[in-house]
Protein backbone atom coordinates (compact mmCIF):
# COMPACT_ATOMS: atom_id res chain seq x y z
CA UNK A 1 0.00 0.00 0.00
CA UNK A 2 1.39 3.66 -0.61
CA UNK A 3 1.83 5.74 2.18
CA UNK A 4 -0.40 9.17 3.11
CA UNK A 5 1.23 12.10 3.67
CA UNK A 6 2.54 12.08 7.07
CA UNK A 7 1.42 15.03 9.31
CA UNK A 8 4.35 16.62 10.71
CA UNK A 9 3.17 16.19 14.64
CA UNK A 10 3.28 12.44 14.68
CA UNK A 11 0.29 10.84 16.75
CA UNK A 12 2.17 8.61 18.48
CA UNK A 13 6.06 9.05 19.69
CA UNK A 14 8.13 6.24 21.01
CA UNK A 15 11.29 7.57 22.33
CA UNK A 16 14.01 5.35 23.75
CA UNK A 17 11.62 3.06 25.67
CA UNK A 18 13.28 0.45 27.06
CA UNK A 19 12.17 -2.24 29.49
CA UNK A 20 13.36 -4.43 31.95
CA UNK A 21 12.53 -7.80 33.50
CA UNK A 22 15.01 -8.71 36.13
CA UNK A 23 17.91 -8.88 34.18
CA UNK A 24 16.58 -9.07 30.84
CA UNK A 25 16.28 -5.79 28.70
CA UNK A 26 12.88 -7.28 26.98
CA UNK A 27 12.77 -3.65 25.08
CA UNK A 28 16.49 -1.99 24.91
CA UNK A 29 15.80 1.24 22.78
CA UNK A 30 12.72 1.41 20.73
CA UNK A 31 12.21 5.04 19.31
CA UNK A 32 9.56 5.22 16.08
CA UNK A 33 6.63 7.66 15.00
CA UNK A 34 3.05 6.88 13.75
CA UNK A 35 1.42 9.64 11.48
CA UNK A 36 -2.56 9.81 11.51
CA UNK A 37 -3.84 7.94 8.63
CA UNK A 38 -1.00 5.34 9.16
CA UNK A 39 -1.11 1.76 9.43
CA UNK A 40 2.61 -0.02 10.96
CA UNK A 41 3.23 -3.16 11.62
CA UNK A 42 5.84 -4.16 14.52
CA UNK A 43 7.34 -7.45 13.46
CA UNK A 44 10.21 -9.14 14.91
CA UNK A 45 11.59 -13.11 16.03
CA UNK A 46 10.34 -14.97 19.52
CA UNK A 47 10.92 -13.16 21.85
CA UNK A 48 11.95 -10.03 19.81
CA UNK A 49 9.88 -7.84 22.37
CA UNK A 50 6.97 -7.34 20.74
CA UNK A 51 3.71 -7.44 23.43
CA UNK A 52 6.06 -6.07 25.78
CA UNK A 53 6.55 -3.19 23.45
CA UNK A 54 2.86 -3.03 22.86
CA UNK A 55 2.01 -3.03 26.65
CA UNK A 56 4.30 -0.24 26.87
CA UNK A 57 2.48 1.56 24.57
CA UNK A 58 -0.61 0.95 25.84
CA UNK A 59 -0.07 1.74 28.97
CA UNK A 60 0.03 -1.70 30.99
CA UNK A 61 3.98 -1.82 31.33
CA UNK A 62 5.35 1.72 32.96
CA UNK A 63 9.08 1.80 31.02
CA UNK A 64 12.10 1.36 32.53
CA UNK A 65 13.34 4.37 30.71
CA UNK A 66 11.99 6.48 27.53
CA UNK A 67 9.42 8.22 26.41
CA UNK A 68 5.81 8.02 24.78
CA UNK A 69 4.19 11.10 23.69
CA UNK A 70 0.33 11.01 21.88
CA UNK A 71 -0.53 13.42 19.67
CA UNK A 72 2.17 16.21 21.75
CA UNK A 73 1.48 15.02 24.94
CA UNK A 74 3.84 13.18 27.34
CA UNK A 75 1.61 10.28 28.47
CA UNK A 76 4.43 8.34 29.87
CA UNK A 77 3.30 8.24 33.28
CA UNK A 78 -0.49 8.09 32.36
CA UNK A 79 -2.60 4.73 33.04
CA UNK A 80 -4.28 2.30 30.34
CA UNK A 81 -7.55 4.28 31.15
CA UNK A 82 -6.24 7.48 31.17
CA UNK A 83 -4.55 6.92 27.84
CA UNK A 84 -7.70 5.05 26.57
CA UNK A 85 -9.47 8.44 26.86
CA UNK A 86 -7.11 10.35 25.45
CA UNK A 87 -7.64 8.50 22.30
CA UNK A 88 -5.43 5.09 22.41
CA UNK A 89 -7.46 1.84 21.90
CA UNK A 90 -6.40 -1.85 22.10
CA UNK A 91 -7.53 -5.07 20.51
CA UNK A 92 -5.83 -8.03 22.12
CA UNK A 93 -4.43 -11.50 20.52
CA UNK A 94 -6.48 -13.52 23.90
CA UNK A 95 -9.93 -12.33 22.76
CA UNK A 96 -11.84 -11.32 25.65
CA UNK A 97 -15.79 -9.93 25.84
CA UNK A 98 -17.68 -10.52 28.89
CA UNK A 99 -18.97 -14.46 27.77
CA UNK A 100 -22.56 -14.01 28.95
CA UNK A 101 -23.20 -10.53 27.61
CA UNK A 102 -24.67 -10.04 24.19
CA UNK A 103 -22.69 -8.45 21.73
CA UNK A 104 -24.53 -5.41 21.30
CA UNK A 105 -23.58 -5.02 25.18
CA UNK A 106 -20.49 -5.83 24.81
CA UNK A 107 -19.70 -3.36 22.43
CA UNK A 108 -21.85 -0.81 24.57
CA UNK A 109 -19.82 -0.74 27.41
CA UNK A 110 -16.66 -0.32 25.36
CA UNK A 111 -18.79 3.14 24.38
CA UNK A 112 -19.61 3.67 27.85
CA UNK A 113 -16.14 3.48 29.15
CA UNK A 114 -14.49 5.25 26.11
CA UNK A 115 -15.87 8.62 26.85
CA UNK A 116 -17.01 10.32 30.44
CA UNK A 117 -20.92 11.52 30.31
CA UNK A 118 -22.28 9.06 27.73
CA UNK A 119 -25.75 8.24 27.76
CA UNK A 120 -26.97 4.16 28.03
CA UNK A 121 -29.37 5.56 24.90
CA UNK A 122 -26.12 7.28 22.76
CA UNK A 123 -23.84 4.38 23.89
CA UNK A 124 -25.99 1.40 22.46
CA UNK A 125 -26.57 3.66 19.14
CA UNK A 126 -22.92 4.15 19.01
CA UNK A 127 -22.15 0.62 19.29
CA UNK A 128 -24.89 -0.57 16.46
CA UNK A 129 -23.08 1.80 14.03
CA UNK A 130 -20.00 -0.43 15.47
CA UNK A 131 -22.16 -3.63 14.93
CA UNK A 132 -22.45 -3.00 11.42
CA UNK A 133 -19.47 -1.50 10.46
CA UNK A 134 -17.67 -5.02 11.93
CA UNK A 135 -20.35 -7.01 10.22
CA UNK A 136 -21.86 -8.35 13.51
CA UNK A 137 -25.27 -6.36 13.49
CA UNK A 138 -27.43 -10.22 12.74
CA UNK A 139 -25.33 -11.24 16.12
CA UNK A 140 -26.15 -8.46 18.11
CA UNK A 141 -28.54 -10.36 20.78
CA UNK A 142 -26.40 -13.44 21.04
CA UNK A 143 -24.30 -14.01 24.10
CA UNK A 144 -20.60 -13.27 23.14
CA UNK A 145 -19.11 -16.63 23.71
CA UNK A 146 -21.16 -18.11 21.24
CA UNK A 147 -19.71 -16.20 18.43
CA UNK A 148 -16.95 -17.90 16.33
CA UNK A 149 -13.19 -16.76 16.21
CA UNK A 150 -13.74 -14.87 13.45
CA UNK A 151 -16.96 -13.06 14.44
CA UNK A 152 -14.94 -12.80 18.38
CA UNK A 153 -12.04 -10.73 16.86
CA UNK A 154 -14.55 -8.50 14.92
CA UNK A 155 -15.78 -8.13 18.56
CA UNK A 156 -12.84 -7.02 19.92
CA UNK A 157 -11.91 -4.71 16.94
CA UNK A 158 -15.47 -3.08 17.62
CA UNK A 159 -14.95 -2.89 21.11
CA UNK A 160 -12.06 -1.27 21.05
CA UNK A 161 -13.56 1.18 18.01
CA UNK A 162 -16.24 1.86 20.92
CA UNK A 163 -13.78 3.89 22.55
CA UNK A 164 -13.18 6.13 19.63
CA UNK A 165 -9.23 5.49 19.48
CA UNK A 166 -7.46 8.04 17.25
CA UNK A 167 -4.63 5.23 17.19
CA UNK A 168 -5.82 1.51 17.39
CA UNK A 169 -3.24 -0.94 18.65
CA UNK A 170 -3.66 -4.65 17.50
CA UNK A 171 -1.77 -7.73 19.05
CA UNK A 172 -1.96 -10.64 16.32
CA UNK A 173 -5.43 -10.35 15.36
CA UNK A 174 -4.79 -12.48 12.89
CA UNK A 175 -3.53 -15.52 14.59
CA UNK A 176 -5.62 -19.03 14.44
CA UNK A 177 -7.59 -17.59 11.38
CA UNK A 178 -7.74 -19.45 8.59
CA UNK A 179 -6.82 -17.91 4.85
CA UNK A 180 -9.97 -16.63 4.01
CA UNK A 181 -10.64 -15.23 7.28
CA UNK A 182 -7.46 -13.19 7.81
CA UNK A 183 -8.53 -11.46 4.31
CA UNK A 184 -11.74 -10.62 5.84
CA UNK A 185 -9.36 -9.09 8.90
CA UNK A 186 -7.30 -7.54 6.49
CA UNK A 187 -10.13 -5.91 4.88
CA UNK A 188 -11.89 -4.63 8.13
CA UNK A 189 -8.25 -3.37 9.32
CA UNK A 190 -8.23 -0.88 6.27
CA UNK A 191 -11.68 -0.05 6.75
CA UNK A 192 -10.89 1.10 10.30
CA UNK A 193 -7.90 2.81 8.67
CA UNK A 194 -10.06 4.61 6.13
CA UNK A 195 -12.27 5.32 9.05
CA UNK A 196 -9.59 7.70 10.22
CA UNK A 197 -7.81 5.51 12.60
CA UNK A 198 -4.10 4.99 12.35
CA UNK A 199 -3.26 1.01 13.05
CA UNK A 200 -0.13 -0.28 14.95
CA UNK A 201 -0.42 -3.95 14.59
CA UNK A 202 1.57 -6.87 15.62
CA UNK A 203 1.43 -9.67 13.17
CA UNK A 204 3.76 -12.96 12.59
CA UNK A 205 1.93 -13.52 9.24
CA UNK A 206 4.17 -11.64 6.59
CA UNK A 207 1.91 -11.99 3.37
CA UNK A 208 -0.70 -9.85 5.89
CA UNK A 209 2.30 -7.60 6.89
CA UNK A 210 2.66 -7.18 2.86
CA UNK A 211 -0.69 -6.28 1.91
CA UNK A 212 -1.27 -4.06 5.50
CA UNK A 213 1.01 -2.28 6.43
CA UNK A 214 2.33 1.29 5.13
CA UNK A 215 5.46 1.17 7.25
CA UNK A 216 7.45 -1.77 9.23
CA UNK A 217 9.33 -1.67 12.34
CA UNK A 218 11.60 -4.92 12.58
CA UNK A 219 12.47 -5.15 16.07
CA UNK A 220 15.56 -7.90 17.45
CA UNK A 221 16.79 -8.28 21.11
CA UNK A 222 14.31 -5.51 22.29
CA UNK A 223 15.97 -2.56 19.56
CA UNK A 224 14.72 -1.62 15.80
CA UNK A 225 16.71 -4.29 13.41
CA UNK A 226 14.78 -1.47 10.33
CA UNK A 227 12.11 0.22 9.64
CA UNK A 228 10.92 1.09 6.33
CA UNK A 229 8.10 0.19 3.59
CA UNK A 230 7.99 -3.68 3.86
CA UNK A 231 9.86 -4.07 0.14
CA UNK A 232 12.89 -2.00 1.66
CA UNK A 233 12.93 -4.43 5.00
CA UNK A 234 12.71 -7.71 3.67
CA UNK A 235 15.62 -7.01 1.70
CA UNK A 236 17.89 -5.82 4.67
CA UNK A 237 20.46 -8.25 5.49
CA UNK A 238 20.20 -8.28 9.21
CA UNK A 239 16.46 -8.50 8.79
CA UNK A 240 17.09 -11.91 7.02
CA UNK A 241 19.84 -12.97 9.39
CA UNK A 242 17.38 -12.35 12.18
CA UNK A 243 15.30 -14.41 10.29
CA UNK A 244 17.30 -17.14 10.19
CA UNK A 245 16.21 -20.28 12.48
CA UNK A 246 13.06 -18.92 13.10
CA UNK A 247 9.91 -20.33 11.13
CA UNK A 248 9.81 -17.33 9.33
CA UNK A 249 12.91 -17.51 7.79
CA UNK A 250 11.36 -18.81 4.92
CA UNK A 251 9.00 -16.52 4.11
CA UNK A 252 11.30 -13.78 4.81
CA UNK A 253 13.93 -15.42 2.07
CA UNK A 254 11.06 -15.86 -0.34
CA UNK A 255 9.93 -12.47 -0.17
CA UNK A 256 13.92 -10.99 -0.13
CA UNK A 257 14.36 -12.53 -3.51
CA UNK A 258 10.77 -11.30 -5.13
CA UNK A 259 11.54 -7.82 -3.49
CA UNK A 260 15.05 -7.84 -5.08
CA UNK A 261 13.80 -9.11 -8.57
CA UNK A 262 15.56 -12.42 -8.04
CA UNK A 263 14.63 -15.16 -10.47
CA UNK A 264 13.80 -12.98 -12.79
N1 LIG B 1 6.44 -10.29 32.35
C1 LIG B 1 7.65 -10.74 32.00
N2 LIG B 1 8.59 -11.09 32.92
C2 LIG B 1 9.80 -11.54 32.55
N3 LIG B 1 10.21 -11.67 31.26
C3 LIG B 1 9.31 -11.36 30.30
C4 LIG B 1 7.99 -10.89 30.61
N4 LIG B 1 7.33 -10.66 29.44
C5 LIG B 1 8.19 -10.98 28.46
N5 LIG B 1 9.36 -11.39 28.96
C6 LIG B 1 10.55 -11.80 28.19
O1 LIG B 1 10.90 -10.68 27.38
C7 LIG B 1 11.34 -11.11 26.09
C8 LIG B 1 10.44 -10.49 25.03
O2 LIG B 1 9.14 -11.09 25.13
P1 LIG B 1 7.90 -10.62 24.24
O3 LIG B 1 6.74 -11.48 24.62
O4 LIG B 1 7.74 -9.15 24.36
O5 LIG B 1 8.43 -10.97 22.79
P2 LIG B 1 7.59 -11.13 21.43
O6 LIG B 1 8.41 -10.50 20.37
O7 LIG B 1 6.21 -10.63 21.62
O8 LIG B 1 7.58 -12.71 21.26
P3 LIG B 1 6.50 -13.66 20.50
O9 LIG B 1 6.59 -13.32 19.05
O10 LIG B 1 7.03 -15.03 20.80
O11 LIG B 1 5.17 -13.38 21.11
C9 LIG B 1 11.29 -12.63 26.12
O12 LIG B 1 12.58 -13.11 26.44
C10 LIG B 1 10.30 -12.94 27.24
O13 LIG B 1 10.59 -14.19 27.84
Amino acid sequence: MSAPTASTVPLLRAQNLAKRFGGLMAVADISFDLYGGEILAVIGPNGAGKTTLLNLLSGLYRPTTGQLQLMGRDVTNLSMEERCHLGLGRAFQIVRPFPEMTVLENVTVGALFGKSGTSLGTARAQAWELLEFTGLSAHADKPAHELTLLQDKRLEVARALATQPKVLLLDEVMAGLRPGESQEAVELVRRVQAGGVSVLFIEHIMPVVRDLAHRVVVMDAGRVLAQGTYAQVVREPRVIEAYLGSEMSSEVGVEAEVASGAGH
